[in-house]
């Protein structure tokens, strides 16, 4: 059986975080665990609170997990503070945790912040250089590059910074650029692009949960990097071009199960 986990913050409007990766996880027939780093009280309209859960107590669900279960791939979300990040850096090489993805969550798109300023030195330092993916929004590549990122140009030259950090892949994703959501993958020698038309609807909450949980569940499946990004951008496309309506706010993209019929 195939297994992933994901390390994340619990929404309870159930489109992002934990839910989101658990429902993909499930779409994509694989087995998943949770790992949950902070409550957030969240609907589609916003972030109301959060609650962090303490770092010890975040190492003691990594232990479960890892020391009984196992995991083929991993990947993380709302990390919320630098005791966290350490604390889950600490068990990924204790245990050896292989295939990790890191989405770089720092704000919700109501503008909430989800990992402390202060933190993003610690995301950067001692969390990036263990992933085998980073995905990085135009935001987040914006405040780990150091500079504004604006373009698809701009996007190359943020991958191939973020490359150096000692990241083997690194993406950066377009969907907030006007026209075409375009995502760039650099892995060290050659530039890719991942592009599909863009949908213009408003069930785009929890997209990036939602990719970075699909690639980690193609990458427990045996899958190539590339391959896992490519089949987890036609998850995304067709998660948002299928969804309904829920809430007032930016609505929750739908997971397909079963997505596919692998037979296993
Ligand atoms: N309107 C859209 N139409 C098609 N694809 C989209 C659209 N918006 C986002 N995507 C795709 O969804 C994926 C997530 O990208 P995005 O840049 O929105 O991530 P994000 O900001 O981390 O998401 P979030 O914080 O809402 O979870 C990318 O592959 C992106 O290209
Ligand atoms: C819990 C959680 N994780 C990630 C995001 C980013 O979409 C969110 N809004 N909420």
């Amino acid at each position: 059986m195939h297994k992933a986990l994901t390390i994340a913050g619990s929404d309870s409007g159930g489109g992002a975080g934990i839910q989101a990766d658990l429902k993909t996880f499930a779409a994509l027939k694989v087995y998943g665990t949770s790992v949950i780093t902070s409550v957030t009280a969240q609907n589609t309209l916003g972030v109301q609170g959060t609650f962090d859960l303490p770092p010890e107590f975040v190492g003691r669900q990594l232990d479960a997990v890892l020391s009984d279960i196992g995991a083929g791939a991993a990947k993380t979300g709302m990390l919320a503070n630098a005791g966290i990040i350490e604390v889950v850096a600490a068990k990924v090489k204790e245990y050896g945790v292989k295939n990790l993805v890191i989405d770089p969550v720092m704000v919700a798109k109501s503008g909430d912040l989800l990992l402390a300023r202060e933190a993003r030195q610690a995301l950067k330092e001692k969390l990036l250089p263990l992933a085998l993916v980073v995905t990085p929004n135009l935001d987040e590549a914006s405040v780990l590059a150091g500079r504004e990122i604006t373009s698809e140009d701009e996007m190359v030259a943020a991958a191939r910074e973020l490359h150096d950090l000692g990241v083997p892949y690194v993406l950066v994703k377009g969907g907030h650029l006007a026209g075409a959501a375009t995502d760039i993958l650099f892995d060290g020698r050659e530039v890719r692009r991942f592009t599909a038309p863009r949908l213009d609807n408003r069930h785009t909450h929890g997209t990036g949960c939602t990719l970075s949980a699909a690639i980690a569940a193609f990458l427990a499946r045996g899958l190539t990097v590339p391959a896992a990004i490519a089949e987890a951008k036609e998850y995304i496309h067709t998660a948002i071009s299928q969804a309904r309506a829920v809430g007032q706010g930016y609505g929750p993209v739908h997971h397909l199960a079963p997505y596919y019929s692998w037979g296993d």
